[in-house]
């Protein structure tokens, strides 16, 4: 024999109430948004039909909990709904409408009514159908899953619907004429029809007056100044500007506010949205597409689908062609302050230039509009990559910290512009000059390419170099380093340590190597092995008081000592990690100095002994 599930209301309710609604206050909600579905039930059969909702407070004086009285002038529901639709959880009389996608309605799960429970045990529908036989019936629902259903003693004199909820003695809080009148107004804001609230105090109406952006405006400054002053109020924000939304896809209308602020990077925006005019979400993140963070919205949407909390909008395909379409609204935005207003553009990329470069990837018509704008970080200063052009016909960049830090100050005293591409996205932007400006030659580079630029010296200066050349070599020839002596700016830099992509991947893989075990260690070697390129270099400045010294020194072991402690000082500049080798060197080269100094054995060359500091020689 077959049994049917037993659900236990207590439970459902539970579960809705901790899980699902974010807190008690949505009770208001839920009854606002049948109300409302209600009266366009009732407009489908009467067009002229306008619509009202009214709030009722009624405060006992022996101070027992009040009761509110929630009333609307919809459709009602016959006796047979109401066992179909009010008594049967997850049943929704708007379901088919939802299916036939002629839907005007918000609810569609069949479960909104039950968020009443979470401040209340017991509810009292009193409703006249317009389409039934003008009897009021009468259903009492109860928290532990009971109902009854009669025909009301207090007929109702139009069809409507009023909604009784006595509150819980620890819910009273959700009850008094401040919250209720902060509610409404919070999620019934933009509805197209009125919001009377009575309490002790008189009868109120609360403010509907329909969404600002689709009000008439005598200009558009009038509008933007107004719309402004609505972001400003709504937010707590005083924002740069604001921008018309319009999607047909999900039928979404809105505004987004440009931020006064850089947000954090990756962070989403939170926004805030209204479903068929009924506050939805003011945290939904879904809306935009992810470059769009420079940007806060308000916007209404009438064929989106909700989720079940009613919190933000379900994940399907009229969401992403919404998404796609605001997303074309920000971008024509931004193109047209690109051809029409440059300066407020350039004004817009400083505080939100990630979300600029972002879409400047993924969409060529915006790159060139755009990248001419774009401010970069040189060896030179920061710069527009139009005003890099007009000096630097081939654009050069570094792609990483390490890599600019290296090269920068020395390329700069050289008057070599190369740009620091190691922030979000400008190696990317970078590289994707060529293929959408094909004039354009954008080049790599590293601290190899600088020697380069160096000058050469004279017959009479190799001459003189000699020495310590020959030196450099051999000190250096274990570390797989070059040497060579050559005269560049600025002068107090001795030397430059330089190496290529791959050089630099050797000493990282040789680094990884002294400190993996045997199994890793074979791996790294044939990596080491197969690894390329031409060896690292050591470049000595002969504008620089020490190194011409240096080469005028006659003492070959204070020569060496001095190259081993120039190489790794080059290293440590340059940020390139020290291996365990260079490691001894340093610490070898700190103590060889200290005892040449105070003049005692320095147990390696470099002594006084051996005629250290021999005399300077032709090079002063
Ligand atoms: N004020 C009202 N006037 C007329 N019918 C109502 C009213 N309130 C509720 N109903 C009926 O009760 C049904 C259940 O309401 P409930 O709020 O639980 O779910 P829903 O609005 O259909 O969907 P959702 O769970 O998404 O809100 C509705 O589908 C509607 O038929």
């Amino acid at each position: 024999m077959d049994h049917r599930f037993q659900v236990s209301l207590r439970g459902v309710i539970d579960l809705l109430s901790h899980h699902l609604y974010s807190s008690p206050g949505v009770y208001v909600r839920e009854l606002l948004q049948n109300a409302t579905d209600a009266i366009r039930a009732r407009q489908r059969l009467e067009p002229g039909h306008a619509g009202t909702v009214h709030l009722e407070l009624m405060e006992k004086q022996d101070g027992s909990p009040p009761t509110l009285l929630f009333t609307d002038d919809g459709v009602g529901l016959t006796e047979d709904e109401i066992h179909r639709f009010l008594a049967t959880i997850g049943e929704s009389s708007k379901r088919e409408a939802l299916e036939a996608r002629r839907n005007d309605f918000i609810g569609q799960f069949g479960i909104g009514l039950l968020s009443c429970f979470m401040v209340c045990d017991e509810l009292l529908l009193v409703t006249r159908s317009a389409r039934g036989d003008g009897r009021t019936l009468e259903w009492r629902g109860r928290h532990d899953g009971t109902y009854a259903v009669r025909e009301s003693e207090h007929p109702l004199a139009q069809p409507g619907t009023q909604v009784f909820l006595v509150a819980r003695p620890d819910m009273t809080d959700w009850f008094n004429p401040t919250r209720l009148r902060s509610l409404a107004g919070h999620y019934g804001g933009l509805l197209p029809f009125p919001i009377h609230l009575t309490t002790d105090q008189g009868r109120e109406r609360i403010d509907t007056n329909g969404a600002p952006w689709r009000r008439e405006f005598d200009s558009a400054s009038e509008r933007r100044k107004a719309l402004l002053a609505y972001g400003r109020d709504l937010f707590d924000t005083d924002f740069i500007d604001c921008i018309p939304l319009r999607s047909t896809a999900g039928d979404v209308d809105g505004v987004a506010f440009v931020l006064p602020a850089s947000p954090h990077f990756n962070s989403r925006q939170k926004h805030r949205v209204y479903l068929k005019h009924m506050l939805l979400s003011e945290s939904a993140e879904n809306l935009l597409p992810e470059w769009a963070f420079f940007v806060k919205c308000v916007v209404n949407a009438n064929a989106l689908r909700p989720t079940a909390s009613r919190e933000s909008f379900y994940e399907d395909e009229a969401l992403a062609s919404a998404r796609e379409a605001l997303g074309q609204g920000l971008r024509a935005y931004l193109m047209e302050l690109a051809r029409e207003d440059p300066r407020a553009l350039q004004r817009l990329i400083a505080l939100h230039g990630l979300s600029v470069k972002a879409l400047a990837l993924d969409d060529d018509d915006f790159y060139r509009l755009v990248i001419h704008w774009l401010p970069f970080e040189t060896s030179l200063g920061m710069m527009t990559l139009a005003d890099y052009r007009r000096a630097h016909p081939l654009v050069r960049y570094t792609p990483t910290m390490d890599g600019f830090r290296q090269i920068a100050q020395v390329a700069g005293a050289q008057g070599l512009c190369i740009i620091n591409a190691a922030y979000t996205h400008d190696t990317a932007l970078l590289e994707k000059l060529p293929q959408v400006l094909p004039d354009v030659q954008v080049e790599l580079f590293s601290s190899s390419d600088l020697p380069q630029s160096f000058e050469e010296l004279t017959l009479d200066e190799r001459d003189a170099t000699f020495p310590l050349l020959r030196v450099a070599e051999r000190v250096l020839a274990p570390f797989r380093c070059g040497a060579v002596v050559k005269k560049f700016f600025p002068a107090e830099v001795p030397t430059l340590y330089s190496s290529d992509a791959e050089g630099a991947f050797r000493r990282d893989a040789e680094r990884a190597r002294e400190e993996s075990d045997d199994l890793y260690a074979g791996v790294l070697d044939g990596l080491m092995a197969a690894a390329g390129g031409e060896p690292s270099q050591l470049c000595f400045n002969l504008h620089n008081p020490v190194v011409r010294r240096l080469a005028a020194v006659s003492d070959r072991d204070l020569m060496k000592l001095s190259v081993e402690m120039l190489y790794v000082q080059a290293l440590l500049l340059g940020h390139h990690p020290l291996n365990a080798q260079e490691m001894v060197l340093l610490n070898q080269g700190l103590l060889g100095l200290i005892s040449a100094q105070l003049g005692g054995d320095p147990g390696r060359g470099g002594g006084e002994g051996s005629g250290g500091g021999g005399g300077p020689r032709g090079l002063h």
